[in-house]
């Protein structure tokens, strides 16, 4: 049985039971029907994502094409790139944490960029490793720690012996990053001194790590022969919202990079290497942040900004798999997916992909191929716009933890109209996100984010 929590109005919520629509199937604890193995007894919700619907891609072969209305970039140039004479850039490679999380995975990362002759890709990379955590941690630290004790925070001193080993192992020059760290290390004594850490100062925080990582890879790729040219993504026209730690990315972001990058290219082909998961606020200026995992939504932006002929994310697992690694580890590669399955997969809390990602790709049209970098020979996931469902029953299995579910029962529904209208108009207010949704004659279930659920308000709401 479901474990429950009941108000005397009605209102029920549940951590764990069970639901259905349309294309979803959301399973909780402790439901007999689905057993997997013991090792996922913690679950309190899955999602299980099925796309109805087939229809076949139609193949294309783009070139640059840049629209952008009356505003600041008007290129528009149609054919396969190498047609037109210029050598246009073709395809975006992102590189996550994990791929670039040493000397010797950022070696690795130059190599397989080169074994693409073909292909003249834009780089976006995340931080090194878990830096972007690290950077967190030191942060916390430092609001209690004292100005005196700010520069000795343990997760400072491991920042800093990351980055200078890297260096010294790629052999490039320290100083690209030197500069990053003496202010990494200000920045804490300030937190320290004013004992507090706001959205604002997490995120400026956080982007030293894309800094970093980018300043060294590029200046290795130089050093190696390969002509690169970093840019930090704020610098380059990704504007966005003012919501820091979880921005969204505004449009006149696409015909900026679009501009800056192509512009770049044709005075000089340098590789761009670029800061994921990182923006400039469009009142404030500054640094803002896409969320936790957002480099993979940099990718899909820039891809969809220079018409490119497909994003490749570079992972450390064959592509999306049949379920989370972690929780089972025979999970498979699933070979094709449509935008819409990724994209609610990934909403979902599979972990692999950005939930905002697959959008830009969606609106561009453009393939999004995941890969794996410690293993580059697996075909991974190649996502598109639809794919043939014919033989589709099960695509991938994600958890979402905590999922927690809100009951209304009420015979006054019946027969009425409105009353669901009423219901939503409540999460409305609240700011809350609906994820499911079922329905009867006399009852509306649904499941909340339930970090917001217990807002008085809501309460309050319910009670009404
Ligand atoms: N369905 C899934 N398919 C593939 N990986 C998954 C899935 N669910 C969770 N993961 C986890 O996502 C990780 C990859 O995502 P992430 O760590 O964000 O990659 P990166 O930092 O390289 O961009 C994998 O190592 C795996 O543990
Ligand atoms: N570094 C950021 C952005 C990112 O996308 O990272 P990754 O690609 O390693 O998930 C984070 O940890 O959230």
């Amino acid at each position: 049985m479901a474990a429950s929590l009941q108000f005397n109005n009605g209102i029920r919520t549940a951590h764990c039971g069970y639901q259905f629509r349309r294309n979803s199937l959301l399973v909780g604890r402790n439901q007999p029907q689905l057993k997997f193995s013991s090792s996922i007894s913690s679950i309190s919700g899955l999602v299980c994502a099925r796309t109805e619907g087939s229809c076949s891609r139609d193949s294309r072969n783009r070139g640059l094409k840049i629209n952008c209305d009356k505003r600041n970039a008007d290129e528009t140039t149609n054919g396969s790139p190498g047609d037109t004479g210029e050598q246009l850039l073709t395809c975006v490679m992102k590189f996550g944490g994990s791929s670039v999380a040493s000397a010797e995975r950022m070696r690795e990362v130059a190599e397989l960029i080169r074994s693409f002759p073909e292909e003249r890709p834009v780089i976006v990379l995340s931080a090194m490793g878990k830096t972007t955590n690290k950077l967190l941690q030191a942060g916390e630290k430092a609001v209690s720690c004292g100005v005196i004790h700010a520069s000795e925070i343990e997760e400072l001193e491991f920042i800093k012996d990351l980055h200078y080993r890297t260096v010294d192992e790629l052999g490039v020059d320290n100083s690209v990053i030197a500069v990053h760290l003496e202010e990494l290390e200000q920045l804490l004594k300030g937190i320290a001194m004013m004992k507090e850490l706001t959205p604002r100062t997490k995120d400026y925080i956080v982007s030293f790590g894309e800094c970093m990582s980018t300043r060294i890879f590029a200046a290795y790729m130089n050093k190696i022969g390969v002509k690169a040219r970093q840019y930090d993504a704020f610098e380059i026209g990704f504007i966005t919202t003012d919501e820091f730690t979880n921005a969204d990315i505004l449009e006149a972001t696409y015909p900026a990079v679009a501009k800056r990058l192509h512009g770049d290219w044709m005075k000089e082909s340098a590789i761009p290497i670029i800061t994921g998961f990182l923006g400039k606020g469009w009142k404030t200026c500054a640094v803002t942040t896409l969320g936790r995992g957002g480099s993979d939504l940099t990718a899909t932006t820039i891809g969809k900004a220079l018409g490119l002929r497909e994003i490749q994310v570079w992972k450390d697992v064959d592509g999306v798999l049949t379920c989370d690694p972690n929780i089972y580890s025979g999970a498979m590669p699933v070979p094709y997916l449509t935008f819409d399955e990724a994209a609610e997969l990934a909403y979902f809390g599979a972990q692999v992909l950005h939930p905002q990602s697959m959008r830009p790709a969606r609106e561009g049209d453009i393939p999004v191929r995941v890969k794996n970098s410690y293993n580059p020979k697996a075909p991974g996931t190649f996502i598109t716009r639809c794919r043939d469902m014919s033989e589709a029953v099960l695509t991938s299995i994600v958890l979402k933890r905590n999922v927690t579910m809100l009951d209304i029962v009420s015979t006054r529904m019946l027969g009425q109209f409105g009353f669901l209208a009423k219901v939503f108009e409540i999460f409305e207010d609240l700011g809350i996100s609906v994820d499911v949704v079922a329905t009867s004659e006399v009852s509306i279930s649904l499941t909340l984010d339930p970090s917001k659920l217990w807002s008085r308000e809501l309460i309050q709401q319910a009670s009404v």
